[in-house]
């Protein structure tokens, strides 16, 4: 019987996975993680007979026990017993806790040499060479879950990574795609969530408003496919319909397209290297009629130029900008700060840490990652509490 665990089982990507997993009787679940969502969790952990439900708040622990009563599944709470629960042996783990909280759980998964299908790709752009060792280390895999990456992989199955001359990755534009830049400054949460093609979490839509989404997809491509910086191309392709496209050195461009819809990604890396049926709609190209291309406009979103930078720095630099995104990002969700300062704030932490901070050391450390993290954290906190 094939085990399987769940980080992050409550989000979006985690309720499509267990839209996978439900009824499956090949399939034993042995831990399910969530964060303050303790009745779905406890819901989820009865449906699918879990060893253990962890939610990562200790305060929440009194709740899910209270929710699991007479099930048989164990229950634990905090930090801890996240890592905890990535230590038990699992055959494939999904990574689907939102932001940098996902790496370590997503870390210590791979030490016990499971194949971790990664849709945290915050984890990417953190620690990629971190994770990508730790993996080849315990001979584990790492299956890209996010649906570019996704795309990605499956254009290169069969291929030479050395005949590969670019990737294009799309992006749907976001909701503000056509807007100008002074209607911008006044854009809110409630509309920056609203994507266009994808039903997601708050966070993961928010940056896709601002492109930051495509920013971090384009370190994790590098970091993932260890592909060079000016390989790697963003597309803006406001339908979602190709994910990705994969161009060789004989002129061949191979594109992925599917529906917007993420079981195909979380399935295939569930069932790699097969492919099974998927409940996924089927495309109807004569009924969509056109598939339209733009370039990304860099002056209203410029987190694909700070990606840019941040890749030219290397080291720790994609642990600052992550840390300093999800905090601009906390405070645009506030209210405290407008959508384009945003961009303005991260690109003010990377300034400041610049010159120290070890920014450009390599990385060696999960410690030394979630060093630089809190720092960049701090320093964008400080920036903020300033002003702008
Ligand atoms: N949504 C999508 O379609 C896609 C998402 N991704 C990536 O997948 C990841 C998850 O995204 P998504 O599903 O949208 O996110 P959601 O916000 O929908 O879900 C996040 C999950 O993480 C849990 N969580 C939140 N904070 C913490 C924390 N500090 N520690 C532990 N668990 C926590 C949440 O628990 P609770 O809700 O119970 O509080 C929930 O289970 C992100 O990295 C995102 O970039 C990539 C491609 C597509
Ligand atoms: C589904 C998925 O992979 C998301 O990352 C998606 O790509 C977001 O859409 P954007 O292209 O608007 O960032
Ligand atoms: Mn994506």
């Amino acid at each position: 019987m094939r085990r399987v665990s769940v980080f992050g089982a409550t989000g979006s990507v985690g309720e499509n996975t267990f839209d996978l997993l439900v009824g499956r009787d090949d399939l034993h679940t042995v831990a399910l993680t969530g964060g303050r969502n303790v009745t779905r969790l406890a819901e989820q952990a009865r449906a699918l007979r879990a060893e253990v439900a962890v939610t990562a708040h200790d305060e929440c622990y009194s709740d899910l026990k209270a929710a699991l009563a007479g099930s048989g599944v164990a229950v634990a709470a905090g930090p801890g017993a996240l890592l905890d629960a990535a230590a038990m042996p699992a055959d494939w783990v999904m990574s689907a806790i939102v932001g940098a909280a996902g790496l370590a759980p997503g870390f210590r998964a791979l030490a016990q040499g499971a194949t971790l299908a990664l849709a945290n790709k915050e984890s990417l752009v953190t620690a990629g060479p971190l994770l990508m060792a730790e993996a080849a280390r315990h001979g584990a895999t790492i299956l890209p879950v996010d649906s570019e990456h996704s795309a990605i992989f499956q254009a290169l199955t069969g291929e030479d990574i050395a005949a590969v001359e670019r990737i294009i990755i799309t992006a749907s534009g976001g909701p503000f795609r056509t807007w100008p830049r002074e209607k911008l400054a006044a854009a809110t949460p409630v509309q920056a969530v609203a994507h266009p093609n994808w039903t997601m979490g708050q966070r993961i839509s928010i940056d896709s408003a601002t492109l930051f989404n495509k920013a971090l997809e384009v370190i994790e491509t590098r970091e993932f496919f260890g592909v060079n910086p000016d390989q790697i191309e963003v597309l803006v392709h406001p339908q979602s319909t190709i994910h990705a496209l994969v161009g060789f050195n004989d002129g061949a461009l191979m594109a992925h397209l599917g529906a917007p819809d993420m079981r195909h990604a979380i399935g295939y890396a569930l069932h790699w290297p097969e492919r099974r049926v998927l409940p996924v709609a089927r495309l109807d190209l004569a009924a969509m009629g056109q598939l339209t291309f733009e370039a990304p406009d860099p002056d209203r979103f410029p987190a694909l130029r700070l990606a840019r930078e941040v890749m030219a720095t290397g080291g720790h630099a994609g642990a600052a900008f992550n840390a300093a995104k999800e905090v601009a990002l906390d405070h645009f969700i506030a209210g405290r700060i407008g959508f384009l300062e945003m961009a303005t704030l991260v690109e003010r932490v990377l300034d400041v840490l610049s010159p120290q901070s070890g920014l450009h050391a390599e990385v060696g450390s999960l410690e030394g990652v979630l060093a630089m993290d809190a720092f960049a954290r701090q320093t964008a906190e400080d920036l903020v509490r300033k002003g702008l």
